[in-house]
């Protein structure tokens, strides 16, 4: 299968840092799966999802995302370039700096739209189906400040989702929420995943860990682990892992390949 995105000797070096924050990071993301990026405060996953994204630049190292229209190369796009490509086609669900307080629910996830030309009343339409189907109908009209963490979280996911937007990246999705609230979110992403989209997710959060498809592990800006976990029915549910991609240790990569990848199980 064809990585959505891909990336290779992926590295940051802060200004002033001795170390690089990501050190030559090789990932391939399959269309339709979910990865979460997990690892010890300051070990890169932020800095990752990050230049991913198109948020951040690296250092060095390439990014390609296969878009609809074909394959971009995502480190070598100016900062215009960059902003488009995310406006366009990626989705994003973060703590906060996103969304604006002092917009309603509605108009932070039409603003999405009207900004790619739609006109301001069907983007309207589309966001308000969208919030429908998050759960969020009859508070459409509310101040963004007037929400729950959760519900705040649920515009997010219908922003992230209302420009089409095949891959969604999300920061900590669950963090500020209770763990109940928490869970209910990550219904919500895994439900996009379920109807398609991909999904890399940076977490602390056990609880997401074991519900992706697969979890990325870093240590000091370097992949130290890699792992698929069976999908259970429906996309969700604990998961078990089956097929061990790759594992680094001391430096080393060891390769084990073993039988009934996610993506039959999926299909
Ligand atoms: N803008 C920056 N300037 C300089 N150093 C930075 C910057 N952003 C991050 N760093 C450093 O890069 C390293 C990786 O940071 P990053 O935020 O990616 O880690 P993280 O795993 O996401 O951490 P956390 O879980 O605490 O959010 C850390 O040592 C951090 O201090």
């Amino acid at each position: 299968m064809t990585p959505i995105l891909t990336a290779r000797g992926l590295t940051v070096q802060y200004p002033g840092s001795a170390t690089p924050a990501l050190d030559a990071v090789d990932i391939d993301v399959l269309p339709g799966e979910s990865v979460a990026i997990m690892g010890a405060s300051g070990s890169g996953k932020t800095t990752l999802l990050h230049t991913l994204a198109g948020i951040l630049r690296p250092t060095a190292g390439t990014v390609t995302l296969a878009a609809a229209s074909g394959p971009v190369a995502v480190h070598a796009l100016d900062d215009a370039g960059r902003a488009r490509l995310r406006r366009e086609e990626l989705g994003f669900v973060f703590q906060q700096g996103l969304l604006l307080d002092e917009l309603t629910a509605l108009e932070n996830v039409a603003v999405a739209r009207m900004l790619a030309g739609v006109p301001r009343h069907q983007a309207e339409g589309e966001a308000a189906q969208w919030l429908a189907h998050l759960g969020l109908q009859g508070m459409e009209h509310r101040r963004l400040g007037q929400l729950s963490g959760g519900q705040a979280q649920r515009v997010a996911i219908a922003r992230a989702q209302v420009t089409g937007a095949r891959l969604i990246f999300a920061d900590e999705p669950t963090g500020a929420l209770d763990s109940t609230t928490g869970a209910e979110v990550l219904d919500l992403l895994l439900a996009a995943v379920a109807q398609g989209r991909t999904l890399v997710v940076v977490t602390h959060d056990p609880g997401v860990a074991a519900r992706a498809d697969r979890v990325v592990t870093l240590r000091d800006g370097r992949v130290v682990a890699d792992e698929r976990r069976a999908a259970r029915a429906g996309g969700s549910g604990g998961g078990e892992a089956v097929h061990r991609v790759a594992t680094v240790r001391g430096g080393q990569v060891e390769h084990t390949t073993v039988a009934a990848p996610y993506d039959e199980a999926r299909r």
